[in-house]
């Protein structure tokens, strides 16, 4: 079987390209689109994220901000943060870096942002809008792996897709995406019993469990597509995904590496998520 690696980096500069061209359209009528990045504590992977999110930003012309608070930070002080975020018009999208210290409870702050504003589309409101098919931001990580297969050219229609990891973020809304393009869908995780029965049958397995290389050739069915959400490090400190890519990529057809595939589209849709929040103001919702 030969297998295509799937370039997540080149398809979020396809995908940017787009964005480029839409900032412009909103400068010219005296818009720019604003990303406020807040994150709470110093760990330096966040960090790192953070740095790419306003590294693109600049890039395509957009305004960022990024709000750095002390890890002992009360709730009440970080949602007046948020709450003077809400009513700053140059801002668009406002993105609260997860997870947060103990002390805070992260529903509520989630809540806090405005809906409009809500880029990463994890806010209730949101949630709901996208299981109904009604307009909403999509979370930029299944938003980005949808983009992906488009890209790629992966008929979902009628396939049956496999996703392992049931989270808010990623799991539950990856499995509703794939539905509303007609998939029949299977969500497995920690508890599922007889994993690789599920994960034989799926011709697109979306990995999201969090545990290093955990998926290997046995998991996959000849010829599936292979989508890894997982961001981990190996023994020897080196970036890599939920699944075992050597094993995997001899027998998926398609598949995406880690560094290089979801992450970087995760990036792009955030960006297409704020850019999209500043065009609504224009429309007045
Ligand atoms: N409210 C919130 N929204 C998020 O979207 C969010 C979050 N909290 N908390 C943390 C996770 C993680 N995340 C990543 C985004 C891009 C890369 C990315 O670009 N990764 C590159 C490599 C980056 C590197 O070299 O470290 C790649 O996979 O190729 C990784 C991780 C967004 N997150
Ligand atoms: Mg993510």
């Amino acid at each position: 079987m030969s297998t295509t690696k799937i370039d997540g980096k080149q398809i979020a500069g396809l995908v940017t390209e787009k964005v480029k061209e839409r900032v412009e359209n909103l400068k010219s009528k005296g818009v720019v689109p604003g990303l406020a990045v807040v994150l709470v504590g110093n760990n330096p992977a966040s960090q790192t994220y953070v740095n790419n999110k306003a590294k693109t930003c600049e890039r395509l012309g957009m305004y960022s901000v990024q709000i750095e608070l002390d890890e002992n930070i009360s709730e009440v002080e970080l949602l007046k943060q948020v709450e003077a975020l809400n009513v700053d018009d140059k801002i668009h999208g406002i993105l609260v870096q997860l997870p947060l210290p103990p002390q805070i409870n992260e529903d509520r702050v989630i809540a806090t942002i405005s809906p409009l504003k809500d880029v990463d589309g994890f806010h209730p409101e949101n949630v709901g809008k996208m299981m109904i098919g009604q307009q909403s931001f999509l979370p930029c990580t299944p938003f980005g792996v949808m983009k992906l297969l488009e890209y790629s050219d992966v008929e979902i229609a009628g396939k049956h897709a496999v996703i392992i990891g049931r989270s808010n973020i990623v799991g539950k809304p990856m499995g509703q995406l794939l539905l509303q393009k007609d998939a029949t869908v299977t969500y497995c995780h920690s508890r599922t019993k007889d994993l690789h029965s599920f994960t034989k049958q799926a011709d697109i397995l979306v990995v999201a469990t969090g545990r290093t290389k955990m998926i290997d050739a046995s998991y996959i069915k000849e010829g599936a597509v292979v989508i890894d959400v997982g961001i981990n490090r190996d023994e020897n400190n080196k970036l890599c995904g939920d699944v075992d890519f050597e094993s995997a990529q001899k027998v998926a057809s398609k598949i995406t590496p880690v560094p290089g595939g979801v992450g970087p589209m995760t990036i792009a849709m955030l960006m297409e998520n704020t850019c999209l929040a500043a065009e609504n103001t224009l429309t007045n919702k």
